[in-house]
């Protein structure tokens, strides 16, 4: 079945009088999301850092650039599958890590429920270290789907080997290790209200299951929860070095992706590094404020990676952003904050739609546009506008 066979499902089921009772476009998802969330739960997911200037451009660069149609091509089959790191996913789309699914769904078990979505969409979820269940649990969920763990390299480094030890385990297919959050960005809402849900011990369960975190504890989490939120805060970011890098190598044999690296020299010295992938991304704008959009960087980042795969996010808001960030170069394309309003609306179903929508918007520009297969959609498929 093609991607773009959504549209028809949702049309013939429109005949008997079903229509689609999730959003069919962004802005009224994020509307009904703000409606479903609570407002600390909205303003954390929802915001940025600063004056949000990066955030607003991640999505407005999308704007900068057009996909040129080409015609009489025939698209009728189109291809969406990509290999990556030995695998072979269904389309180059997959979730990124969000530290806070567990409180976006209504259950407190968002995590559980954005695998559930993993499982039945074919789309790979990227599991945050901040996590309401933990990560032996949210794997339990993936059914076929691969799925990678993203590791919030702690201080401590046996916590950190433990994390690791403990997603290997479980069946993760590659360790995403994210570099630009070893200390949290000045985000301005949030801070308003003393907004910051870690603190007030959420999302924290994969420490409080870790056997290592444990261990540095006098009394257990159960016992004492504010004693361990305060370890949690001593352990939380280790602001990694490049000397660092052979030991992050070193702690497993399974794909390593270095997540943050918007600067080709950053990328090459990865690369020599060891890495297997490398992650393009301005986290959304929620670290920093100021800075340039993620698409503008990606084409030189995918240059410097030398063919090693690049994955990328950060505004990606539709099918035709995926479109342009893999004309650009990206090798897969993470989608953000909208799966996780999805979830806030509509639990599994709700990811589900966003992501199936997504991607048959892609699919059915692929065809409109005459571009069948990833290969097709090169710089050469793009225009930049003045
Ligand atoms: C609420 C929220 C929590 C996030 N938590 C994490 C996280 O735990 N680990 C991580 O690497 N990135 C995290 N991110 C960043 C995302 O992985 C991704 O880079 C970002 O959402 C992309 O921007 P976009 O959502 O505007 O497209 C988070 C993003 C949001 C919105
Ligand atoms: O909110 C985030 O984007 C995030 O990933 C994070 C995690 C821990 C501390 C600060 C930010």
């Amino acid at each position: 079945m093609a991607y773009g066979d959504y549209q028809l499902e949702i049309y013939l089921n429109g005949l008997s009088g079903v229509l689609p009772d999730l959003p069919m476009e962004f802005e009224e998802l994020e509307e009904r999301a703000k409606a479903a969330m609570s407002p600390s739960v909205w303003s954390y997911v929802h915001g940025g850092a600063g004056a949000e200037r990066t955030q607003r451009a991640n999505v407005a660069a999308f704007e900068r650039w057009g996909l040129v149609p080409r015609m009489f091509v025939g698209a009728t089959e189109r291809n969406l599958e990509v290999d990556l790191f030995g695998l072979t996913l269904p389309s180059p789309v997959f979730m990124a890590p969000i530290g806070v699914l567990g409180i976006c769904g209504q259950d407190g078990h968002g995590d559980l429920a954005t695998a559930r979505a993993a499982a039945r969409s074919g789309v790979p979820m990227v599991a945050s270290t901040l996590s309401s269940d933990p990560l032996e649990d949210v794997a339990g969920e993936f059914g076929d789907t691969p799925g990678f763990f993203q590791l919030y390299t702690p201080k401590d480094r046996d916590l950190a080997e433990s994390l690791v030890r403990r997603a290997e385990k479980a069946g993760y297919k590659g360790i995403v290790v994210t570099l630009d959050t070893w200390i949290p960005g000045w985000r301005p809402r949030d801070l308003a209200t003393s907004n910051f849900p870690q603190l007030r011990g959420h999302c924290l369960s994969n420490y409080y299951t870790d056997p290592v975190f444990r261990a540095g504890l006098d009394k257990s989490p159960e016992e004492d929860p504010g004693a361990a939120v305060l370890r949690w805060v001593s352990t939380f970011g280790n602001p990694l070095t490049w000397n660092d890098l052979p030991w992050l190598r070193s702690l497993t044999d399974l794909p390593l992706i270095v997540k943050g690296i918007c600067h080709p020299d950053d990328a090459r010295r990865a690369r020599d590094g060891g890495v297997d992938g490398i992650y393009c991304s301005t986290h959304g704008g929620r670290q920093a404020d100021g800075g340039l959009p993620a698409l503008e960087v990606l084409p030189e980042v995918v240059d410097a990676a030398e063919g090693m795969p690049v994955l990328f996010d950060s505004g990606v808001r539709s099918g035709a952003d995926a479109i342009k960030a893999l004309a650009l170069g990206a090798t897969a394309v993470g989608i953000g904050r909208p799966y996780a309003y999805g979830l806030a609306l509509g639990g599994v179903d709700g990811v589900v739609h966003v992501l199936r929508s997504l991607l048959a918007e892609a699919d059915l520009i692929m065809a409109v546009d005459g571009y069948p297969a990833l290969s097709d959609l090169t710089r050469e498929a793009l225009r930049r506008l003045p």
